[in-house]
């Protein structure tokens, strides 16, 4: 694990959460991006060298909506920088880890993504992140 890469934060409203943000840190969100397949959509900033990542619930189902509903808004998860996915996912595996994906998946802001369940690392949603090298894109 290089460093935290993003800690996640559900909303119920992206707009009016990212103004928040932005007064919170006197920085503008960086960039908004849809990532459909986690029905999300997504508002980043950059604090130094970790991000937060504001995340809006853009189904009726989805890991969000049911997040909010059973915890309201706050944070949902703490993403963390690697260098090789495929190693980092061996490696937690054969520690003992529930890794939640047989395979990366797409993820925001150009990167390759896996979970762990909570249940497997204290109650906190981690996520594994390996950025994709944007020539390959
Ligand atoms: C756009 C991509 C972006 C990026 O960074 O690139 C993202 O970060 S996408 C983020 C949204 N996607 C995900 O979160 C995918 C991974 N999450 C999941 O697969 C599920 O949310 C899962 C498996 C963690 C929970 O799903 P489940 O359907 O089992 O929900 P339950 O409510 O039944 O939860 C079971 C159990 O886990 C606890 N739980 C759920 N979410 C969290 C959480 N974020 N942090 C900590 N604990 C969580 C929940 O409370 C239940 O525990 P229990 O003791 O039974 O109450
Ligand atoms: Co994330």
């Amino acid at each position: 694990m290089r460093k935290i890469e993003h800690l996640g934060i559900a909303v119920k409203d992206l707009k009016k959460s990212t103004e928040l943000f932005e007064k919170l840190l006197g920085k503008p969100s960086y960039k908004e991006e849809a990532v459909k397949r986690e029905e999300v959509v997504t508002s980043f900033f950059q604090v130094g060298e970790t991000k937060i990542e504001l995340l809006q619930s853009s189904d009726s189902q989805g890991p969000i909506r049911k997040f909010i509903e059973k915890r309201n808004e706050g944070l949902h998860h703490i993403a963390f920088a690697v260098d090789d996915i495929y190693a980092e996912m061996k490696r937690l595996q054969e520690a003992g880890f529930e890794v939640l994906n047989d395979v990366p998946k797409r993820g925001a802001d150009h990167k390759l993504i896996v979970f762990l369940h909570p249940r497997s690392t204290n109650g906190v949603l981690v996520e594994l992140c390996q950025e994709i090298d944007s020539s390959l894109e």
